[in-house]
């Protein structure tokens, strides 16, 4: 079996009138992250992640902020296409695991969500899917809630 593994990390800034997406999850807060897609930050370090276990690049080479195709875009649909991208080349995801970087809000309440709808796109089993949440303790950009960060590893596997 062949193996690779990818790492990936995203940071967005925190605005008002802005939806705060993470994972596909819609998560009520008074701040949104701002973006040209919908700022998912933790779906973008994770195809990142993906991409970079190939080494074909990142998601700014697939779709570039400066073309209005992706304006607003739904990064679970990016996802799907990163995914085909691995596929078509032979390989699958063994496993995933993130962190997401948030002063606030609590996230444990939508972390298994986030893990479903992740894996649904991905077609793996919630368990394949690891999301962790912690603070920055108020240190820092995160830490005073002028953003929000995400960091993936995704490992690969391939048949010989
Ligand atoms: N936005 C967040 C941040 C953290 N959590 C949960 O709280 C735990 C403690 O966080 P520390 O930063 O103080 O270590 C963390 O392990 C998460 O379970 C959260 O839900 N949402
Ligand atoms: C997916 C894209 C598309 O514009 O999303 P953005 O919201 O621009 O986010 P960023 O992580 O700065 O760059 C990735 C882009 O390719």
């Amino acid at each position: 079996m062949n193996i690779r593994i990818g790492n990936g990390y995203d940071i967005h800034r925190l605005v008002s009138d802005r939806p705060l997406i993470l994972g596909g999850v819609h998560i009520p807060h008074e701040l949104g992250l701002l973006g040209h897609s919908d700022a998912d930050v933790l779906t973008h370090a994770i195809m990142d992640a993906m991409l970079g276990a190939l080494s074909l690049g990142d998601i700014g080479h697939y779709f570039p902020p400066s073309d209005p195709q992706w304006k607003g875009a739904d990064s679970l649909v990016l996802l799907k296409q990163v995914h085909q991208l691995i596929l078509q080349q032979g390989w699958k995801i063994g496993n995933i695991d993130s962190v997401v970087v948030a002063e606030r809000p609590k996230l444990k309440p939508h972390i298994n969500s986030m893990r479903e709808k992740l894996a649904a796109v991905l077609q793996l089993e919630p368990n394949q899917v690891g999301v962790k949440a912690t603070t920055n303790e108020k240190l820092g950009p995160t830490g005073r809630e002028e953003g929000i960060c995400a960091y993936a590893v995704v490992l690969l596997v391939a048949d010989d």
